[in-house]
């Protein structure tokens, strides 16, 4: 089994676990008393580059990254830096996140808050939207165009905007076939976990006008925030050198100013 195969299979048994205690019915009925969900693509679309800083306490490929006790606080960090949304990964294996830490995260932050996950059955949708997400990651390595296409459609009736996440030229078209707005270019491959920062650029130019487009995984510097800018990213994602690079507001500031709105 590839590594991707493995995180979802465990994202897969956890949510079995879930689904057992709280059913979708009961998600239903908890979404019913929420305030509508926040709509990332306007701060997305503004000139300038957009930044989604991510609460990440580990990852498959790095292992440990940072202790995170509280992730709230971490996402206030960002949200003072500028963020314009933030992403919380709530796998547990290989992540060491939870629902919980989003759930934090929302109650804590005004700016639209992105469920980070291995997700390939709607019941994750409605939990993404019943613990206060307003996006959802869709990976299109991991689901058929049928599965895909569904599931972008429960997004959207739910009012969560997917976040649809590419890494060939092949997923970049069945991300547009399925009608995806925002469309992810991961420049790490989840099966071999290597990082090329390259892939951006080469997948940038075919996605259809009207994209808003995220520069995904191995942004690291200021430098690369502009160079994946220049590539044609309107949002860069950044994990790991927000996490560990000691100060969260500077951070996410440095990363915003590297590129003139
Ligand atoms: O920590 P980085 O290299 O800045 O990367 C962040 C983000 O792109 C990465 O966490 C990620 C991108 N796609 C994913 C899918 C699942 C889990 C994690 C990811």
């Amino acid at each position: 089994m590839g590594v991707l195969d493995e995180l979802n299979a465990g994202a897969r048994a956890d949510m079995e676990e879930r689904r057992a205690l709280v059913g979708q019915d009961e998600l239903v009925r908890r979404i019913a008393a929420l305030p509508a969900t926040r709509d990332p693509l306007p701060a997305f679309r503004a000139p300038g580059i957009a930044i989604i800083a991510e609460v990440k306490r580990s990852s498959p490929s790095k292992g440990a990254l940072a202790e995170i006790a509280d992730p709230a606080a971490l996402a206030e960090a960002y949200a003072h830096g500028g963020a314009d949304a933030i992403s919380v990964l709530t796998e547990k294996h290989r992540f060491g996140g939870s629902l919980d830490d989003l759930a934090a995260v929302r109650a804590r932050v005004d700016v639209p808050v992105l469920r980070k996950d291995f997700i390939t059955d709607a019941y994750q949708l409605y939990e993404a939207r019943a613990v206060g997400a307003d996006l959802a990651l869709l990976i299109v390595a991991s689901l058929s165009d049928a599965e895909l296409a569904a599931l972008h459609a429960t997004a959207l009736d739910l009012g969560l905007t997917p976040l649809v996440e590419t890494h060939t030229a092949d997923e970049v078209r069945r991300a547009a076939d399925a009608g995806a707005v925002l469309v992810g270019v991961n420049n790490r491959n989840l099966n071999t976990l290597e990082v090329d920062i390259r892939t951006f650029a080469r997948l940038a130019p075919l996605v259809p006008e009207g994209t808003v487009l995220v520069a995904e995984s191995g942004v690291r510097t200021p430098e690369d925030v502009r160079a994946f800018a220049e590539a044609g990213a309107d949002v860069a994602l950044i994990g790991e050198a927000l996490v560990t690079g000691g100060d969260p507001v500077a951070g996410v500031r440095a990363m915003k100013e590297a590129v003139r709105g």
